[in-house]
């Protein structure tokens, strides 16, 4: 045999053993093999076996080889091998016996001299993993035999092919076996040896079938016919073996193995392969071409066929070595750079990956980060997130007068106007109920702050790397130094956030351009009673003519209607053209709220501190608009508490320039009108309903009489209704500004200083001489990936030598 072939083989062997040792059946390298494939019976374990030489494969009835078996025979001269341990030396000058033996790869450092024993090692080892009953199992076992008598052949024997499920196997055996098999011999680099007992007709053969699947033109398949011997008399297999059957580019050889009357009678293999060559020899029709057949010959053609296979695919393994090669590489490189591994490299290599870290929390937050996912937001991203959708959402959701009752503003309105009685809604009242819903937002934006902090401690746990995990102390404490970095920042980031709405709190600015001021806050609550009444009014109507002859029930719905319409009155032109012309404007005024905001605070301010004439100033740019106003917008209205009494005092001071010029009286009208809905309240024009009584058809069902409301007296409950506008409308401001602010305070106190301070802290906290070696201890782990690494590496690299020699 050519050394070069051994070598070829060799290496083979050598990235076998490296391939099962280290990364398992499914290696990125696929190794030149033959795999041996036939039906149940049909011989498989006897070709094996006579090529070996040996008596070493269980045997029985039934499915015998459950898992696949790699064997690797390498040939060893006989010479250089060691004495059988058992083999007694006598103190005699004769050398020792060379030997046999077989090592398995789950049992290391046992060398198998007893080849019965190999035999119980494979039972046991297969039902240790395949159970005991008839099932298979895809993890191979991997036996080695060494012996001067063996050519270097890797050979896998599979289960055999079976096509019902017998005893307890189980029903899908067929499918498992077929699997298995195709998994071993798809693999390009595979020969498949295909058994065929000669006694069953070749058109028959399973081996062949599923050979053809894989290599449809033959050209890795070798054919084997066992059974020759047990042809039916005056037939033969000549035309199969001369290849004029069935092409196969690597042929046909016949064989004939034990029958299992020989085996029970004991007969050793070597007189087997004696009377096998007999057989060959003095058959009539193999005679001819005897040297072409039997076991030896078989042996010879695999070892060419998988030698000459080899040459074939090296620089298909050459190239595939290299990818292989690099790929390892890749990954040794990434647990560190081994050159910085030195006592005086420490401070380099801490202050590096020092730096990595604070650069890749950094990154993290700017959204530069390289491997930014596509799957979920990261990093920054969260951070807008919270800001936009989860702290501005809250805010959206407060309802600035919720847990206000209508009984909870009267009473403060109450309490606010002392033992007087009270002219004016008063101001007081407001700024004691508004202040404590501007905290309704400290939660939230507590929640923001703690949000954005724990978004931050959640990058900081991702800015590792695979270096770095090779060293989980320093890992761990760079982790915790940014830990502490953002915990210290947490608490002048809440305080801030804190004083940003105690500052809120501090005054509340009526004077602030937005705000809806009272006569718009007025004009809203007219309005909407306007519209409720209106629907009302229709309802009725509609239950007056489809219930014509139901007094007592169109009673109960004017009365219903009157406890829902309240005092609102309805300003229509008709009715009462004056009013509903100060309507109007005042209307128009709410619509754009422009200038002037300043009059309205003041007439809001001079109703609420009873002082008509001496309107309270809010503000420097209040005062001088502000001093014109002798008197209050809601004096209009509530001036006197009697109907029809006159509240205004001339001035409009309460309402826009054009207001200027109005009337009072139309507003001493309106009071009025308020104090006699109930009276007035069917004075619709008829034409004017027609319209509502659409709307009303929507809505017949009348909503609930609030006992709440209906407990306050008309005055109370639109003041009520006034204070709730007024406070929504200054809570809008706040919420608008504690919106725009916390994020900006967030960012520049918690996330931007942090960024700012990371990496000064981590070179403060962690560049000290005396702790390199602790945090620079090497996870055990990581070290015995990294350490299998480097030898698969450089196995890699030997072997690749070994292949580029040879080519
Ligand atoms: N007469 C004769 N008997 C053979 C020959 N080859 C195999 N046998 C017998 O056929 C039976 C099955 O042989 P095995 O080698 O166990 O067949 P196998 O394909 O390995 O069987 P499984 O591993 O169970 O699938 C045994 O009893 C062998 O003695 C042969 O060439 N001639």
């Amino acid at each position: 045999m050519a050394s070069l072939g051994e070598d070829l083989l060799g290496v083979v062997n050598k990235l076998q053993d490296l391939v099962f040792n280290t990364i398992g059946t499914d290696s990125g390298l696929d190794l030149p093999q033959i795999v041996v494939v036939g039906s149940q019976s049909s011989g498989k374990s006897s070709v094996l076996e006579n090529i070996v030489g040996r008596d070493f494969l269980p045997r029985g009835t039934g499915i015998v080889t459950r898992r696949p078996l790699v064997l690797q025979l390498i040939n060893i001269p006989g010479n250089e091998n060691e004495a059988e341990p058992s083999t007694e030396s006598t103190g005699n000058a004769s050398p020792p016996q060379p030997v046999e033996f077989g090592e398995f790869l789950h049992q290391p450092n046992r060398r198998f001299y007893d080849f019965a024993e190999i035999r119980r090692e494979i039972e046991a080892e297969t039902a240790r993993i395949a159970g005991s009953n008839k099932g298979i199992n895809r993890s191979p076992i991997n036996l080695k035999i060494y012996s001067p008598h063996v050519l270097s052949l890797t050979l896998v024997d599979l289960p055999g092919l079976t096509k019902i499920a017998i005893g307890d196997q189980p029903a899908d055996i067929e499918k498992q076996t077929r699997n298995l098999i195709m998994e071993y011999i798809a693999k390009p680099n595979s020969i498949v040896l295909a058994v065929s007992p000669a006694n069953v007709d070749l058109v028959n053969s399973e081996a062949l079938k599923i050979a053809r699947q894989v290599d449809p033109q033959g050209k890795r398949t070798i054919g084997v016919l066992t059974k020759l011997d047990l042809m039916d008399h005056g037939t033969n297999a000549l035309e199969i073996l001369s290849g004029r059957v069935y092409p196969l580019k690597l042929g046909f050889i016949g064989v004939v193995n034990r029958s299992q009357q020989d085996i029970q009678g004991d007969k050793s293999l070597t007189e087997a392969l004696k009377a096998e060559a007999e057989f060959f020899k003095y058959h009539p029709a193999y005679r001819n071409m005897a040297h072409r057949c039997g076991t030896q010959f078989l042996a010879k053609s695999l070892n060419t066929v998988l030698l000459a296979h080899i040459r074939e695919r090296l620089p298909d393994i050459k190239a595939r070595l290299n990818t292989l090669m690099g790929q390892t590489q890749q990954e040794l490189a990434s647990y560190g750079d081994m050159h910085f591994s030195g006592k005086e490299h420490r401070g380099s290599l801490i202050l590096q990956l020092m730096t990595r870290f604070a650069s890749s929390f950094i990154s993290s937050i700017d959204g530069t980060s390289s491997d930014i996912s596509t799957k979920e937001l990261c990093g920054g991203a969260r951070i807008y997130y919270i800001f936009n959708s989860v702290f501005g959402s809250s805010l959206e959701t407060i309802d600035p007068t919720q847990n206000l009752s209508v009984l909870d503003i009267r009473t403060a309105i109450r309490n606010s106007t002392g033992p007087r009685p009270s002219l004016f809604v008063p101001e007081l009242a407001f700024d004691l109920l508004v202040k404590p819903q501007i905290r309704l937002l400290e939660s939230p934006a507590h929640r923001c702050v703690e949000l954005v902090y724990e978004e931050l401690i959640k990058i900081c746990h991702t800015c590792g790397s695979t270096e770095l995990s090779r060293f989980p102390r320093l890992q761990a404490k760079l982790i915790e130094v940014v830990s502490d970095l953002l915990r210290e920042r947490l608490g002048p980031a809440s305080q801030y956030v804190e004083s940003l709405i105690a500052i809120q709190r501090a005054y509340v600015n009526t004077n602030h351009p937005n705000f809806l001021g009272a006569a718009a806050a007025m004009s809203s609550v007219i309005q909407s009673k306007q519209e409720k009444e209106r629907k009302a009014q229709a309802y009725e109507r509609r239950k007056e003519r489809g219930d014509r002859r139901k007094p007592t029930a169109l009673h109960q719905a004017t009365t219903n209607a009157a406890l829902n319409g309240t005092e609102a009155a309805d300003y229509d032109e008709a009715a009462s053209p004056s009013i509903a012309n100060a309507h109007k404007r005042v209307h128009s005024r709410s619509m754009s709220p422009a200038p002037g905001h300043q009059i309205e605070s003041s007439a809001i301010s001079g109703a609420i501190n009873g002082r008509p004439n001496s309107p309270r100033v809010f503000g420097p740019a209040g005062g001088a608009q502000a001093n014109k106003a002798t008197d209050s917008f809601l004096n209009y209205f509530f001036g006197q508490d009697k109907p029809g009494g006159m509240g205004g005092m001339g001035g409009a001071g309460g309402l826009p320039r054009s207001a200027g010029s109005m009337q009072p009286s139309p507003f001493g009208e309106a009071a009025k009108r308020f104090d006699r809905m109930e009276r007035e309240q069917n004075a619709f024009q008829v034409d004017q309903m027609t319209q509502d009584f659409e709307d009303a058809s929507l809505d017949l069902q009348q909503p609930p009489v609030n006992p709440e409301e209906a407990a306050l007296t008309d005055r109370e409950q639109l003041e009520t209704e006034l204070i709730r506008r007024l406070i929504s409308s200054y809570f809008n401001i706040v919420r608008e500004t504690i919106q725009d602010q916390v994020p900006k305070a967030i960012m520049h106190l918690l996330v931007n200083h942090s960024k700012d301070a990371v990496q000064n802290r981590l070179v403060t906290e962690l560049y000290r001489e005396e702790i390199f070696s602790d945090l620079l201890y090497e996870d055990d782990n990581i070290k015995a990936e990294r350490e299998k690494c480097e030898r698969l590496l450089e196995t890699y690299r030997q072997a690749s030598r070994i292949v580029n020699d040879v080519v």
